[in-house]
């Protein structure tokens, strides 16, 4: 059994005091049959991270170096994450890999360093416009997972979310219909049967690209879709608070 997470990723979004205001309101929201993921900037996982103690709700971190410490100047490092006590790390966000060149290689080398570190990846993979419109999405996808996943062990890769997130859907307004993400989904999941075999049926499969809570139901009810990774719709507490009911208000 696959327990739904839902992840707000607020990007580039909320000082320390904001992201307060938006994890205290939103506590009293969440429900134990779906785990709710605050995915914050850095500057704000600590404060943050104190706010949710006691609640049902996880930290995220959106991003990490591969190496425990070093000169890389301006990044930030497994242990530094693992010493706030950060649940999850998205890794290969396709902004980081469009503005910030990220590679599968790179994701590849973040996934085992967060994986010996105790942290638990949330990988991103999604196909461009041009690549759907020429048909090649599973091919997309289908690489990005095989090369994030390389020289992970099965029992590892039952750890992770997978996020699939059209890059046409993200921030856009255009959601991919609840079929064409699910029908994504299975084609993931199967790709990581190939490598992984059985443990597929256990890693949690997200879908991102302008979830809010008026489609999210819709987009749970799917059978392969594990949760969502949600950008905009994240930054409020109300509209969060929905997404993580489903769409009802508690
Ligand atoms: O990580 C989240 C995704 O990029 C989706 O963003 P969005 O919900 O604003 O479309």
């Amino acid at each position: 059994m696959r327990k739904p997470i839902i992840a707000g990723n607020w990007k580039m979004h909320k000082t320390i005091a904001e992201a307060l205001e938006l994890v205290n309101s939103l506590k009293g929201s969440t429900r134990p049959e779906v785990e709710g993921v605050v995915c914050v900037p850095f500057t704000a996982l600590s404060e943050v991270k104190k706010a949710i103690a006691g609640s049902d709700l996880k930290l995220g971190a959106q991003n990490m170096h591969w190496e425990e410490n070093g000169a890389f100047t301006g990044e930030i490092s497994p242990l530094m994450l693992s010493e706030i006590g950060v649940d999850y790390v998205v890794l290969g966000h396709s902004e980081r890999r469009e503005y910030f060149a990220e590679s599968d290689e790179t994701v590849n080398k973040k996934m085992v360093s967060a994986l010996s570190h105790g942290l638990t990846p949330i990988m991103c993979v999604g196909e461009s416009l041009e690549e759907r419109e020429a048909g090649a999405e599973k091919k997309k996808v289908e690489a990005q997972v095989k090369a994030g996943l390389k020289g992970l062990s099965s029992s590892d890769i039952e750890k992770i979310v997978i996020a699939y997130e059209p890059i046409w859907a993200i921030g856009t307004g255009k959601t991919a219909t609840s079929e064409q993400a699910n029908e994504i989904i299975s084609f993931i999941r199967n790709v990581v049967r190939d490598i992984a075999g059985e443990v597929a049926d256990s890693v949690r499969i997200q879908y991102g690209g302008s979830v809010k809570s008026s489609n999210v139901a819709e987009i749970m009810g799917q059978s392969d879709i594990d949760g969502a990774l949600v950008g905009g719709a994240s930054l409020d507490s109300e509209e969060f608070a929905k997404l993580i009911n489903y769409g009802e208000v508690k």
